[in-house]
């Protein structure tokens, strides 16, 4: 077995004639945290959905813990755990239920559902929330929801997709100790983010793309230093060309 729960090689996504992801690979290393960080438009939400198989692979190949994405989707998706930027809850339903719902789609007993969801909801501090209806929960809570709900199969490999997008700063910070308690269990996880702090608080690795390209991959701590610029955000701006851009939009101003 490889250290790697995640490889990707030469992974392609093509919509029609535009290529979103151009033949990126990467790997992840069982019980670290990699991050994907790019503009708008760059490929990152493509790239996860190819790897928890919403999304068909164009070409190359994604494997988690070992199996292929492509010949077993159903398999491999029961080592993950995801949370997209749409949080899909049924408001119709209460918290503990929501979590039932999910956890029966992984052929999960309904007695072993309702254990593992309060123990759940009891690791993301929503005890005392278990029977109010969703609709109730503040944007942070849902947030919390949504990651709770992710952990019903006991996945190896966390995905997430932007997490604390809109979230208040005491509502992130609570969602970071979260992850980092996990991280702490021996879970991999792999999360895209507009947040340099965030990146820079959870992330061991950095994978920088622009254009459905990796424009730079390496350690969060010294991966501005190796290439010669001061720190992480100033390296993503230079690397995706912020500079000339900025440039351009004074000029025609003027
Ligand atoms: N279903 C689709 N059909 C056609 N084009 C798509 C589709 N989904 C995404 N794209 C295009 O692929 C490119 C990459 O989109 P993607 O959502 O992966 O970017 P992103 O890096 O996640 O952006 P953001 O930071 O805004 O979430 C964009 O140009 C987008 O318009």
């Amino acid at each position: 077995m490889t250290n790697n729960i995640l490889e990707v090689k030469q992974l392609t996504k093509k919509y029609h004639n535009f290529t979103a992801v151009k033949g990126i690979s990467f790997e992840l290393e069982r019980g670290k945290t990699l991050a994907i960080l790019g503009p708008n438009g760059a490929g990152k939400s493509t790239t996860l959905k190819m790897i928890y198989a919403t999304t068909p692979i164009t070409t190359g190949q994604i494997s988690i813990n070992g199996i292929n994405v492509a010949q077993d989707p159903r398999r491999s998706k029961w080592e993950i755990g995801v949370v997209m930027q749409e949080d899909l809850l049924d408001t119709t339903l209460t918290v503990l239920d929501n979590m039932i719902a999910h956890a029966i789609l992984f052929d999960i007993s309904f007695k072993i559902a309702r254990k593992r969801g309060i123990e759940l909801l009891h690791f993301v501090g929503l005890d005392n929330y278990w029977d109010k209806q969703v609709y109730s929960l503040s944007g942070g809570m849902r947030r919390r929801l949504v990651l709770a709900r992710s952990l019903v199969n006991n996945p190896k490999l966390i995905i997430l997709d932007e997490p604390t997008t809109g979230l208040d700063i005491q509502s992130r910070h609570v969602f970071w100790s979260k992850l980092n308690e996990l991280k702490l269990q021996g879970v991999s996880i792999l999360l895209t983010s507009h947040y340099v702090d965030e990146i820079e608080t959870l992330a061991d690795n950095v994978l920088i793309i622009d254009h459905g390209t990796i424009i730079a991959n390496g350690s969060v701590k010294t991966l501005a230093n190796d290439l010669g610029y001061e720190n992480l955000e100033k390296a993503y701006l230079k690397l995706t060309k912020f500079d000339e851009e900025a440039k351009n939009i004074e000029q025609t101003k003027s």
